[in-house]
């Protein structure tokens, strides 16, 4: 019998986690549950803390207080199996430019202590996966950025990881190729990978997302699913201008809001409901 979201392993808890860089507290007090399988996005506008989140996840900072497990492995007692875990693809371009894709994946091939022949069996069906086959001998300076990202995302998947860390995958990408990276993140989760993926694009989190979580200054507002999170606050919104201010209000059906359009002078556009709504709603914010 498949196993009911309920009763799924989880593949990432968060446990009261606090990060303190000198006078600015990025972090204070997270608690989170990721399900194994899930694709959970991690949406927030700059600077709510959001990589920091992250970098505590796959080891590269340390957290102030609170504790992490990554597929049962505590990031910071456990490190080493903990990060085996993790593949981490960052919001930055770091692989060298100079170098071909091949050994751009070989290199990290050997930082997990994979053998020589599992490195090119991994690299040629790696390629494939993410439609570079033909690049494998390209240096990477002759990609486009979107190459680029798919081979951050290769090299991610190198060792096998049980979960895929993607901090803002598609940042600075036009519409169409960040659309292509959405099929191949799609495609990993069906392919049985967690992912865990911030962004401050709100149609990315709700083309993609099973679960998002709102991130604020360092604290979670809410966790849901984008279609619950939506019916919450109502499917239909009507912007109305009062006073030389917009505001929003927010309908069950389109024909509530219709009705309501006509009678009030200020109203000007019945529309759909998105997580944008549902995140100004809750802190006065805007996301993106
Ligand atoms: N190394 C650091 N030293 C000092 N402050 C830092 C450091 N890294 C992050 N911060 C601060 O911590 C807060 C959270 O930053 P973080 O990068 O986690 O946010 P974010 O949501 O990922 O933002 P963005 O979308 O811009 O990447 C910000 O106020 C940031 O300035």
């Amino acid at each position: 019998m498949a196993e009911s979201a309920a009763t799924k392993p989880v593949a990432i808890e968060i446990r009261g986690l606090k990060k303190r860089y000198r006078q600015v507290e990025a972090l204070k007090g997270i608690t989170l549950k990721v399900k194994e399988g899930e694709l959970f996005a991690y949406l927030g506008p700059n600077g709510s803390g959001k990589t920091t989140t992250i970098k505590i996840l796959v080891g590269l900072a340390r957290a102030s207080e609170g504790e992490a497990f990554v597929n049962g492995y505590n990031v910071e007692k456990e490190s080493i199996n903990a990060k085996r875990q993790c593949g981490y693809v960052p919001q930055a371009i770091n692989l060298d430019h100079e170098l071909t894709v091949e050994e751009n994946l070989d290199i990290h091939g050997r930082l997990f202590d994979m053998s020589r022949s599992y490195r090119r069996e991994r690299i040629d069906y790696l390629l494939e996966y993410v439609g570079l086959k033909d690049r494998k001998k390209s240096p990477v300076k002759e990609l486009s950025g979107g190459m680029k990202r798919r081979v951050m995302i290769a090299r991610a998947l190198l060792h096998e990881p049980k979960v895929l860390f993607l901090d803002e995958p598609t940042v600075g990408l036009d519409p169409a190729i960040r659309r292509k990276i959405w099929a191949l993140v799609k495609k990993i989760q069906m392919d049985g990978t967690t992912i865990f993926l911030t962004t401050h694009y709100i149609e990315e989190a709700e083309f993609l997302a099973d679960r998002v979580a709102f991130l604020s200054e360092g604290t979670i507002i809410t966790v849901g699913k984008p279609q619950e999170l939506i019916d919450d606050l109502g499917r239909w919104a009507l912007d109305v201008v009062e006073n030389e201010r917009m505001h929003t209000l927010y309908f069950p059906t389109q024909e509530e809001a219709k009705r309501h359009a006509v009678l009030h002078p200020g109203a000007f556009s019945v529309r759909r409901v998105n997580l944008e709504d549902v995140f100004l709603s809750l802190t006065g914010q805007r996301v993106g």
